[in-house]
C-alpha cells in the first residue's frame, strides 16, 4: 500500500462512538447476525460513515448514498460469494464495499494504492465481476446465471444492479433481450435501481416511461392489472396483497419494457426502505427464473446538499462536509474541457452547421453552456456511445457538422462505429477526445490509453493532440475547417497556462513545429508529453519537436531529424503497442534510414490509479527519468561505438 493510502486508512476505521452497528461488521455474516430492526439505523450509519470518507478522498458520492439500503438488504438476504451481485457501473457500490470486509481501507479509496472507486475481482471475492463502463451487468449476470445451471449449481442467484441510466446503453437492451429467452433453472435478478437520474438529468424515452411507472398516477391505475398479472405466483401474491394494504407500489404493468422482453417484472418498490426490500427479496429468492425489481430510489439520499444538487455531488473531489461543495468564481487556468466548451460556442455562433452530440457526458465534456445557448443543435444521447457515432455520421450526410464529444475510454465502445459509419465513407465527424491519457483517481478502467493506437490506424481519419491550451483551439478549429473524419484528443484537467486566442485560426495539416534545434538527439513530443520532453531537451542541448498530428505523421520532419541526430526519441501519454512512437519507427525503417530509437509512453499493462503525478512517476515518465534513462542510452552507445556523434 502506498504511504498516501496508509495515511488515511486508520481515520475511517468506523469509530465506535459514532457507528455503534458499522464497527461491529466486518463481513456479510457479522450483517446478516444484526436483527432485521437495526438495518435502518446501520444505513443511517453507512451514510454517515460514507460522506464523512468520501469528503476526504473524493469520488462517487450522490450515487454511492442512494444505493445503501439496496446493498444492505442484497448482502442481508443473498450470500455473496456464493451468490454474487454485480453493481452496473459500480459507482453506487460503496456502501457494498463497506459491508464486504473493505471498511478499514475505505480511507484509501481511489488513492494511489488504494481500493478502487470501482468493484474489482482482484479486490474482494464478493466482487463478482468488474464494472465501471456502465450497462455490462445484465450481460455478466445473464453468463453467471446460465453456467451456474449448466454446472448443475442449482442454489446459486446472480443479480445485476443497474441504474436507469445505465439501463439507456445497448449492451443492457441486448441482455434483456436473450435474457427474456430464459425460464426456469437461471437464477437471474435483475434489479433496476430507478433513481430518474444519470449524472444529469435523464435523456431519451425511456426515462419518461420509467417516471410513468413510478408515479403514483400510473402506479393507481396499474395496480389491479399488476394484481392480476402476479396471480400466478402465489407468494408474490401474498406479497402484493400485503403491500396493497400498506398502500405500497407493487404493480406489473404490461407497458414496461421488461414485459416486451419476456421478463416478469415486479415493482416498483421503494428502494429506502428496508422491510420492505427485505421481505421482496426473500420471496423472489424462492422463484427460479429470470426476474426484474423495480425500485424506486433517491440520489444522494440522506445528505442534503446531495439530495438538493446530485448531479455535483455525483463526482467530488475532498470538500468540507459541513459547508458542502463550494463552486469557486474565481478566474483560475482553464481545463482542455473548459478550453473545448467555449471553442464549441464560439464555432457554433459562426457556424450554424454546428452540432453537438454528448453520450451522457454533459457536465465532463464541457457541454453545459453550449445546451443553454444552442438547445435544438445539442443532444444528450444517453449511454449510447455507439449511437452518438453513427447518429453524428448521419447528421453528417445531411449537411451538418457534428461534433462528437466523448471520453477516450467511453469511445471504445464506438470503435467499430468510427471505422464502419463515419471513416469508410470519409465524413466529416468530428471528435473531441476528452481524458486522453492518464486520468488519475478512476483508474485503469478509465485511463484513455488506447485512442491514439485505435485511431491512427483507420483510413481516412486525422489525429490530432495538443500541447497547450492555444494549440488545442487551433486544432479545434482546423478539425472542424476539414472535410473528413479528424479527432483532437486533450487530456484532463489543466495544460501548462498558455493564454487562448479567440480566433479561427488553423494549422496546416500533418506538419509539425520545431521548438528547439539542437544536436545528437531529436525529441518528438506528442500532445502533453511535449512539455515534459522540454526541460530534458534543454539540459541536453538536443533538438525539440511538438509533432501535433499522430496521423497523418510529418514523415518529412522525422527523416530529416532521423537523418542528422544519432538517437530520436519520442514520447506520448497513449499506449506504446501501436501508438504514434511505433509510427515514428515505421517511417524511419521505410526509408532504410539506422538510428537508434527511444519510445516513451504507457506500458502494455493496464494502469492503475493515483494522482496524475504519482502514476506518472511510477511510469517513469517524468522529465528526470526520461532523462536518467536517454543518457543511460547514450552512455551506453559511447561504449559500443567508442564516441557518440
Ligand atoms: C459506457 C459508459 N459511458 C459513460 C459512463 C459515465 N457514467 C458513469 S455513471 C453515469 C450515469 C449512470 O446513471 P445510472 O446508471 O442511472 O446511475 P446513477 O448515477 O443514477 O446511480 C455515466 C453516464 C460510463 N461509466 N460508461
Ligand atoms: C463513473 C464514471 O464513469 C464517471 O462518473 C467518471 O468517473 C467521470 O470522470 P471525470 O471525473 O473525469 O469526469
Ligand atoms: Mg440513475
Amino acid at each position: 500500500m502506498g504511504a498516501a493510502a496508509e495515511e488515511t486508512q486508520s481515520e475511517s476505521a468506523a469509530p465506535e462512538g459514532r457507528f455503534p452497528l458499522l464497527s461491529r461488521i466486518d463481513s456479510p455474516e457479522d450483517l446478516r447476525g444484526l436483527p432485521e430492526a437495526a438495518l435502518p439505523s446501520l444505513a443511517e450509519e453507512i451514510r454517515g460513515f460514507m460522506v464523512e470518507s468520501v469528503s476526504k478522498t473524493g469520488g462517487h458520492l450522490s450515487s454511492s448514498l442512494g444505493a445503501v439500503e439496496l446493498a444492505i438488504a442484497l448482502q442481508y438476504v443473498f450470500n455473496t460469494p456464493r451468490d454474487r451481485i454485480i453493481w452496473d457501473v459500480g459507482h453506487q457500490a460503496y456502501a457494498h464495499k463497506i459491508l464486504t470486509g473493505r471498511k478499514g481501507r475505505f480511507g484509501t479509496l481511489r488513492r494511489f494504492h488504494g481500493l478502487s472507486g470501482f468493484p474489482k475481482r482482484s479486490e474482494s471475492e464478493h466482487d463478482a465481476f468488474g464494472t465501471a463502463h456502465s450497462s455490462t451487468s445484465i450481460s455478466a449476470a445473464l453468463g453467471m446465471a446460465v453456467a451456474a445451471k449448466l454446472r448443475g449449481e442449482t442454489d446459486r442467484w446472480t443479480v445485476a444492479v443497474i441504474g436507469d441510466g445505465a439501463l439507456t446503453g445497448g449492451m443492457a437492451i441486448e441482455a434483456l433481450n436473450d435474457a427474456g429467452v430464459y425460464k426456469s433453472g437461471v437464477k437471474l435478478l435483475i434489479i433496476l435501481n430507478d433513481n430518474d437520474c444519470s449524472i444529469s438529468p435523464p435523456a431519451g424515452a425511456l426515462s419518461g416511461h420509467l417516471a410513468k411507472i413510478v408515479s403514483t398516477r400510473a402506479f393507481n391505475s396499474a395496480r389491479e392489472r399488476g394484481k392480476r398479472a402476479l396471480k400466478h405466483v402465489p407468494c408474490l401474491w401474498d406479497i402484493a396483497k400485503r403491500m396493497e394494504k400498506q398502500a405500497i407500489n407493487f404493480v406489473s404493468p404490461p407497458s414496461a419494457i421488461f414485459s416486451a422482453f419476456d421478463l416478469n417484472y415486479y415493482g416498483p418498490i421503494d428502494g429506502h426502505d428496508l422491510k420492505e426490500l427485505v421481505e421482496v427479496l426473500r420471496n423472489l429468492r424462492e422463484l427460479d427464473q429470470p426476474l426484474v425489481l423495480h425500485v424506486a430510489t433517491q440520489k444522494g439520499k440522506g445528505y442534503k446538499p446531495a439530495e438538493l444538487n446530485p448531479t455535483l455531488y455525483h463526482g467530488v473531489s475532498p470538500f468540507d462536509p459541513q459547508k458542502g461543495i463550494v463552486v469557486s468564481d474565481k478566474p483560475d487556468k482553464p481545463t482542455y474541457t473548459q478550453i473545448f466548451g467555449r471553442w464549441v460556442c464560439d464555432m457554433a455562433e459562426r457556424d450554424d452547421r454546428l452540432y453537438a452530440i454528448t453520450p451522457a457526458m454533459r457536465e465532463g465534456s464541457g457541454l453545459v453552456e453550449f445546451e443553454k445557448r444552442f438547445p435544438e443543435r445539442y443532444r444528450d444521447v444517453a449511454i449510447a456511445e455507439q449511437h452518438a457515432v453513427t447518429y453524428g455520421a448521419g447528421l453528417a450526410c445531411g449537411g451538418l457538422k457534428p461534433v462528437v464529444a466523448i471520453y477516450s475510454t467511453f469511445l471504445q465502445r464506438a470503435l467499430d462505429q468510427v471505422i464502419h459509419d463515419v471513416a469508410l465513407q470519409n465524413l466529416p465527424v468530428m471528435f473531441a477526445v476528452d481524458r486522453g491519457g492518464i486520468v488519475g483517481a478512476d483508474g485503469a478502467t478509465h485511463q484513455g490509453a488506447f485512442d491514439i493506437a485505435e485511431l491512427r490506424g483507420i483510413p481516412n481519419m486525422t489525429v490530432m493532440t495538443p500541447s497547450d491550451e492555444n494549440e488545442c483551439r487551433l486544432m479545434l478549429n482546423t478539425a472542424f475547417a476539414m472535410d473528413t473524419p479528424a479527432a483532437v484528443r486533450y487530456p484532463r484537467g489543466k495544460g501548462p497556462g498558455v493564454e487562448v486566442s479567440a480566433n479561427f485560426e488553423t494549422i496546416p495539416v500533418g506538419v509539425s513545429r520545431t521548438l528547439r534545434a539542437g544536436h545528437g538527439v531529436a525529441f518528438l513530443g506528442f500532445g502533453a508529453m511535449t512539455n515534459v520532453l522540454k526541460p530534458v531537451a534543454e539540459a541536453l542541448d538536443a533538438t525539440l519537436i511538438d509533432m501535433r498530428f499522430a496521423k497523418p505523421l510529418d514523415r518529412a520532419v522525422i527523416l530529416r531529424a532521423a537523418a542528422s541526430h544519432s538517437l530520436v526519441v519520442t514520447a506520448e501519454e497513449g499506449a506504446l503497442a501501436g501508438g504514434a512512437g511505433e509510427g515514428v519507427s515505421s517511417v524511419i525503417e521505410e526509408a532504410g534510414l539506422v538510428v537508434s530509437v527511444m519510445h516513451f509512453g504507457l506500458p502494455d499493462a493496464f494502469v492503475e490509479q493515483g494522482s496524475h503525478d504519482e502514476v506518472m512517476r511510477e511510469l517513469n515518465l517524468t522529465s528526470e527519468a526520461i532523462e536518467a534513462a536517454v543518457r543511460r542510452r547514450l552512455a551506453e552507445r559511447t561504449i559500443e561505438h567508442g564516441a557518440f556523434v
